[in-house]
């Protein structure tokens, strides 16, 4: 069965409240989204988001990279090899991940509802035993003043989250109070774990992290405290604190992974589709989690529900993921898809529907 067609299209979903770390600020997704056809007319759906202050990937880079370099170098080629699909694309052009992932995820989504399987149980092959059927998000807490960061923290944990993923980076000492007033406020139960968006320097990273250790705030992990190609401050940071330190921003690649693996550059991975090329690369990256024993995250950028449900079939297939920071349907106002895992609160559910399981998207797709 060959690739018959790639279709692009885009998407705008409003955000609850404004999304804002130490990189950015934005009020809505605003994807594209991709749609690979089969010749017996079988669909597989993939999303790009453009990250641009991490990935580089903007819109027009996006739709450039799969228009002109990737649909024309993967069009017609046999569904049933994959791996030699993703070494095209691969060689096509260098980096422009998102665009990558995209269209990776429509692939596995496509060649799992070929061989009539949900794609986390083809992901979950070598290891069924260790496959998950229901994961917990945490939820994000944008960095804004003190009292709002409270009350978004309290108003989550109302609604039945368990983790709060807050949103630091914005000055150490400042930082300290946010996590101090939001630990008195949520109480000593709720999971609190620090994302700094690379918004600390090295300095600043421990004494900031020691801080929040010697008031005893409970913090259970540090994501990405300093600049992504700092990794020397990474290996500084992880080895002058007793809070875990989780890479993100540092982490794109299989090579990267094991770079901070092997010279512990961090103690835990964040895996993000959009960083990695889809779900490929990611895999590769888990491999290699298994043989150093490292734990890791899948988490997702600020992407709608058809790639952030690539992240939970991958996240539901993998033992060495014991962290999900897929929260994204969760901060968009409406749901405009059907089909996918099932969001209940911080519970994401995943049923036994073929693919990634997203069965409308309400798009105008241009066939290119
Ligand atoms: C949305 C997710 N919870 C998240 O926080 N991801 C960010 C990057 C998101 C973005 O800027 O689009 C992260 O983990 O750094
Ligand atoms: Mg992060």
């Amino acid at each position: 069965m060959k690739l018959k067609e790639i279709a692009i299209g885009y998407i705008e979903i409003p955000l609850v409240t404004p999304f804002k770390t130490a990189l950015r600020t934005v009020n809505s997704v605003n994807d594209l989204i991709v749609k690979v056809t089969a010749e017996d007319g079988t669909e597989g759906y993939g999303e790009a988001p453009p990250t641009a202050v991490i990935t580089g990937d903007t819109k027009e880079s996006i739709e450039a990279a799969i228009r002109y370099y990737i649909a024309p170098s993967i069009t017609g080629m046999g569904l049933d090899d994959l791996p030699s699909i993703m070494a095209k694309m691969e060689k096509c052009l260098a980096k422009n991940t998102t665009a990558k992932a995209a269209v990776d995820i429509a692939l596995y989504d496509l060649y799992a509802k070929l061989q009539k399987k949900p794609l986390f149980r083809l992901l979950g092959e070598k290891d069924p035993s260790a496959v998950k059927t229901e994961l917990e998000t945490d939820i994000t807490i944008s960095v804004n003043d003190t009292d709002e960061m409270v009350r978004d923290s309290v108003k989550a944990v109302g609604e039945g989250f368990r983790i709060l993923k807050v949103k630091v980076g914005k000055g150490g000492e400042k930082d300290v109070e946010r996590i101090r007033e939001i630990r008195k406020a949520v109480g000593k139960d709720v999971v609190i774990r620090v994302d700094a968006n690379q918004g600390w320097t090295r300095e600043e990273a421990v004494s900031t992290i020691t801080a929040m250790e010697d008031a005893g705030l409970g913090i259970e992990l540090v994501e990405q405290p300093v600049s992504y190609h700092d990794f020397k401050g990474m290996q500084y940071v992880t080895a002058h604190v007793q809070t875990p330190i989780l890479a993100d921003e540092s982490v794109f690649s299989y090579e990267d992974g094991v770079r901070v693996m092997e010279e512990h550059g961090a103690d835990l991975v964040n895996i993000k589709l959009m960083k990695t090329g889809g779900i490929h690369e990611a895999v590769k990256i888990c491999d290699a989690a298994d043989r150093f024993g490292i734990k890791c995250m899948i988490g997702c950028m600020l992407e709608s529900k058809v790639s952030v449900s690539a992240g939970v079939h991958l996240a539901a297939a993998r033992s060495c993921v014991t962290m999900a920071d897929l929260d994204g349907p969760s901060l968009c106002k409406v749901d405009p898809y059907e089909g996918g895992p099932v969001y209940q609160g911080p519970k994401i559910l995943l049923s036994e529907d073929y693919g990634i399981g997203i069965t409308k998207v309400p798009v105008k797709f241009e066939r290119i």
